[in-house]
């Protein structure tokens, strides 16, 4: 057997994650040191309680509850606690006394990310991230690695796994999003509370996490804007599936040119969006994660998997530390964090796509040359219409209810959107705005 030097590693928090982390650490570590060529000490693991109950078997000897100590004792701390503090006290004392820091918080990242970035730059640390977006698929080190020489124009990506298992289930089961978010419950997938996932603050994390780094620019999760799932209904889902669409929550995150000023910027945002059947984000069905990049010489790319779960993100963790371990072994200061291009974040008005309104009119001649009269004012050109009318009654006495316009737009912007449906929602030809979703991925 080879004989290394031991690296001291302290990991805070044995939940679902952590855990993992340690169990596989310990299982696997003799391997892991002949490919970082050092060894992996764990010098303990930071619990709030002793004698909790664990997903995995860790040796009790190897659980503290005082973190500091841990931290000022480690060359390398992992932080896998959640939470905002102390977990960014933590990682700052962590990183000021030297230590490399890997973290799978998201929350964290999104809100102290900058400042934590600053510290290990001046004090020529390294700070791993690659759990905290999309669980096990490697996508930050693609993304701040492989693709560090293109240039990334746009991601789309289905960044969480609770609203993704739900909207599948209303497409492929026929749930209600009450029904669907029941089974999610059950099955784990949704916290007692499911607001971070519902409302689409977790994915506005992981949006801001993805825009900072495929733009090398600094976008806060106060820069994305966040609409969540609430609002979806099982109507909304089958009529997508009539017109060829399924209903994703998306992280979009675009480089594009500002149309007021002319200038280049980023703009980060987080909906439900139609998706082109045959889109390969289309497939991502059940709790899985995907994130599809689109970039100037690379082309389209796509990264799928396992978004979250403890194991699973344990494997991201994990590539981190032989990351971190590597670099300890080599020597020489951590490569910074390359946010510097100053890009500024547009706000929503000034983001063009694609929609697809759906609206209850009035049956009667002339209608539909009004609604188009009203698109054109605002300058949204309406690319395809479908009508179908509503019936009462039968037979001889059948007669028409009103009808059902399902209006596909090219490109507009979301302010030109915005003034089109509110003139839209006060004309006397139109009964209700049913829906309107954005159009992804065409
Ligand atoms: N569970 C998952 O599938 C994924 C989780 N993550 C992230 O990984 C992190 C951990 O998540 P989970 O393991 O799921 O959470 P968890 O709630 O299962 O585990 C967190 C553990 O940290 C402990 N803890 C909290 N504060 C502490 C403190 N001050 N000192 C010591 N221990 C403390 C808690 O008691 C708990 O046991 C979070 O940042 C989460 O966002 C990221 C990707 C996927
Ligand atoms: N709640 C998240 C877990 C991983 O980040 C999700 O549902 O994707
Ligand atoms: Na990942």
């Amino acid at each position: 057997m080879i004989e290394y030097r031991n690296l001291k590693i302290a990991i805070l928090g044995a939940g679902s994650v952590g855990a993992q982390v340690a169990s596989l650490l310990l299982e696997h570590g003799e391997e892991l040191a002949n490919r970082v060529g050092a060894g992996l000490e764990v010098v303990g693991i930071a619990v709030r309680d002793l004698d909790a109950p664990r997903t995995a078997e860790i040796p009790r000897e190897l659980l503290a509850t005082d973190a500091r100590s841990l931290i000022l004792g480690a060359d390398i701390v992992i932080e896998v606690m959640g939470g905002i503090e102390p977990a960014r006290e933590y990682l700052e004392l962590a990183l000021t006394s030297g230590a490399d820091v890997i973290t799978a918080n998201k929350a964290l990242l999104a809100t102290h990310g900058p400042e934590l970035f600053a510290i290990a730059e001046q004090v020529g640390a390294q700070l791993y991230y690659e759990a905290a977006v999309g669980g096990a698929i490697p996508i930050i080190r693609p993304l701040r690695d492989s693709l560090a020489g293109d240039r990334v124009h746009r991601i789309l990506g289905i960044v969480n796994g609770t609203t993704n298992y739900i909207l599948d289930r209303m497409d492929r089961d026929g749930d209600t999003l009450e029904q669907a978010l029941a089974a999610a419950t059950e099955l784990g997938y949704a916290e007692a509370d499911p607001t971070a996932d519902i409302d689409g603050f977790d994915a506005a994390q992981k949006a801001a996490i993805l825009a900072s780094l495929a733009f090398h620019t600094t976008v806060a999760v106060d820069g994305v804007h966040r609409e969540g799932i609430r609002t979806v209904t099982r109507d909304q889902v089958v009529a997508a599936q009539r017109s060829g669409f399924v209903v994703k929550l998306l992280a979009v995150c675009e480089r594009l040119v500002d149309p007021e000023t002319g200038r280049d910027g980023v703009s980060a945002r987080v909906h439900p969006a139609l998706i082109p059947a045959g889109h390969p984000l289309a497939a991502v069905h059940g709790a899985n994660n995907a994130v599809f990049v689109e970039a100037e010489a690379a082309g389209s790319l796509m990264f799928y998997g396992a978004g979250a779960g403890g194991r699973q993100t344990a494997s991201a963790v994990l590539g981190d530390l032989v990351s971190a371990a590597r670099r300890h072994v080599v020597g020489g200061p951590g490569v910074a964090e390359s946010t510097h291009a100053d890009l500024p974040i547009l706000p929503i008005s000034s983001v063009s796509t694609r929609y697809q309104i759906t609206l209850s009119v009035l049956d009667r001649p002339g209608v539909l040359a009004q609604i188009a009269t009203l698109f054109s004012e605002h300058g949204v050109s309406v690319e395809a219409v479908q009508q179908s009318v509503v019936t009462v009654g039968g037979g001889e006495d059948e007669e028409s209810a009103g009808a059902t316009l399902v209006i596909g737009t090219h490109r507009a912007t979301e302010k030109a959107l915005a003034a089109t449906v509110a003139d839209l929602a006060g004309s006397p030809v139109v009964a209700r705005v049913e829906s309107v979703l954005r159009v992804e991925g065409l």
